[in-house]
């Protein structure tokens, strides 16, 4: 269609909503192993989507295994999806309901692919965890993240960040749903095995303020703020998604 948000011909695209008494419970699903090493990470990069924080995926210290995955996936980066208000926000909806905003690590197959961008091609590429981020109680491991946001305020800006593990990030909670979907920026591949996690973090307003302070355009433009950073959702059509719970 003319709209560009829609792949033509495509039939696994993300986000979707998530109807939890629809998803089927696959008892063979195993639990997700998750290893990140805090020194593989390297910068904070504002790239008018959202802002990236960027791993050294050049070896297999930081990696996730297991859950629905075939093999060992390399974590290249993390970022969020965020509303102008705590009413919407995340790209993934449960029973129709919006959280505020949705963290997205992003890891590739180097076992089948020679790099990130060879895997974005390939039906089984990428592996995303999606965590959803509720308002609540202050998150002591993001506040490292939103100090350096002034820093990347503008698009196209970067700033060194090191020793971070986003493990922190993420709920100790096992359980998640899976489907395959694709990417949610371009280039929209349907390349990505999605491991959304049921569990929310939490974190309070003041840290989602700081996410609305940031720009898509670059300095010396007029100023327009990253909010409302997420895709609409897109049909189901023949897809089930599966938990890992009961
Ligand atoms: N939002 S997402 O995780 O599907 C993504 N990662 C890279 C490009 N798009
Ligand atoms: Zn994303």
């Amino acid at each position: 269609s003319s709209s560009p948000l829609t792949i033509p011909g495509g039939t696994r695209q993300s986000p979707i909503n998530i109807q939890w008494r629809d998803s089927v419970y696959d008892p063979f699903l195993k639990p997700l192993k998750i290893s990140y090493d805090p020194t593989t990470c390297l910068h904070i990069w504002n790239n008018g989507y959202s802002f990236l924080v960027e791993f050294d995926d050049s070896t297999d210290k930081s990696i996730i295994v297991g859950g629905p995955l075939e093999n060992q996936y390399r974590l290249k980066q993390f970022h969020f999806h965020w509303g102008a208000i705590n009413d919407w926000g995340s790209e993934h909806t449960v029973d129709s309901k919006f959280y505020p905003a949705e963290l997205h690590l992003v890891h590739w197959n180097a076992v089948d692919y020679p790099s990130f961008e060879d895997a974005v091609m390939e039906g089984n590429g990428l592996a995303v965890i999606g965590v959803f981020l509720k308002l609540g109680a202050r998150h002591e491991g993001l506040q490292t993240l939103v100090d350096a946001l002034p820093a990347v305020r503008h698009k196209d800006t970067v700033i060194e960040f090191d020793e971070f593990d986003p493990s922190c990030l993420i709920p100790s909670c096992p359980d998640y749903w899976t489907y395959a979907g694709s990417l949610t920026t371009p280039p929209l591949t349907e390349s990505v095995t999605w491991i959304i996690k049921k569990k929310p973090i939490e974190v309070d307003e003041d840290q989602l303020e700081a996410f609305r302070t940031l720009l898509f355009t670059s300095d010396g433009e007029e100023e327009r703020r990253m909010v409302d950073n997420f895709r609409p959702l897109q049909p189901l059509m023949n897809r089930t998604v599966r938990s890992s719970f009961q």
